[in-house]
């Protein structure tokens, strides 16, 4: 039984299928944000299991950007949870997330025993909840609030939810394993150290195999 490895783009599952092999992992990009790796990543799963080789758990996997003085560029971070930041309702007083409002949790737990499987191959990786959201924050003050919400936050990115999800649908353990290519703050493309991040996580992804 094969690992799912998801990501958002195909330069990313390119980056991961570089350390690894498709005997022990199948690797696919899924598309941009968690609707897209949610439906993509159910599909792969219901037809796995169709085909009679399920797999055997999920990770998401990609770049992301770092919070400011939790996790440098350059840095390889593993969830503890991956949360849905902007899922729930605005209101005068204050965000009021999915669990307050009372219809489900925008908390998606790390599976225990693959979490351990994936710090114990890297030991220098940084542990911490990874947001999920459908903006990438591109100013300072959204990066303040989301760093004063979330305490426990080392990275966002934009799919980690979604699939963890699927995985949830089709009871099979989840992770989120990301490099950091840039850090969370106002917008600045040309800053993002996109094949530094691509390369980390090959590095990261071959000590996995490893
Ligand atoms: O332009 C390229 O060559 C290229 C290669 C690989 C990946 C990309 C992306 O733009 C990936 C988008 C993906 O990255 C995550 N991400 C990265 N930084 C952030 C961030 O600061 N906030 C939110 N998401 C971030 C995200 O998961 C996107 O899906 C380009």
């Amino acid at each position: 039984m094969t690992l799912l490895v998801v990501t958002a783009v195909e330069a990313e599952a390119q980056a991961v299928r570089a350390g690894t092999s498709p005997d022990l992992v199948t690797v696919a990009a899924v598309g941009v944000g968690a609707a897209a790796v949610a439906a993509g990543t159910a599909r792969l799963l219901a037809l796995a299991e169709a085909a009679g080789r399920p797999h055997r758990g999920v990770v998401v996997a990609g770049i992301a950007g770092g919070f400011a003085g939790r996790a440098p560029v350059g840095a390889t971070v593993l969830a503890t949870r991956s949360v849905a930041a902007d899922l729930g309702a605005d209101s005068p007083d204050g965000f009021i997330t999915l669990d307050d409002l009372g219809f489900g949790t925008a908390v998606a737990p790390a599976d225990p025993a693959l979490l351990e499987t994936l710090r114990s191959a890297l030991p220098d990786a940084i542990t911490g909840d990874i947001l999920t959201l459908n903006t990438a924050t591109g100013t300072a003050t959204t990066a303040e609030t989301l760093a004063g919400r979330f305490p426990a936050a080392v990275a966002e990115a934009m799919e980690g939810y979604g699939a963890a999800r699927a995985a949830a649908g089709a009871s099979l353990p989840f992770a989120e394993l990301r490099t950091i290519s840039n850090t969370i703050g106002p917008r600045d493309r040309q800053a993002w150290r996109i094949p530094d991040a691509l390369a980390a996580l090959t590095k990261a992804v071959r000590a996995l195999a490893a």
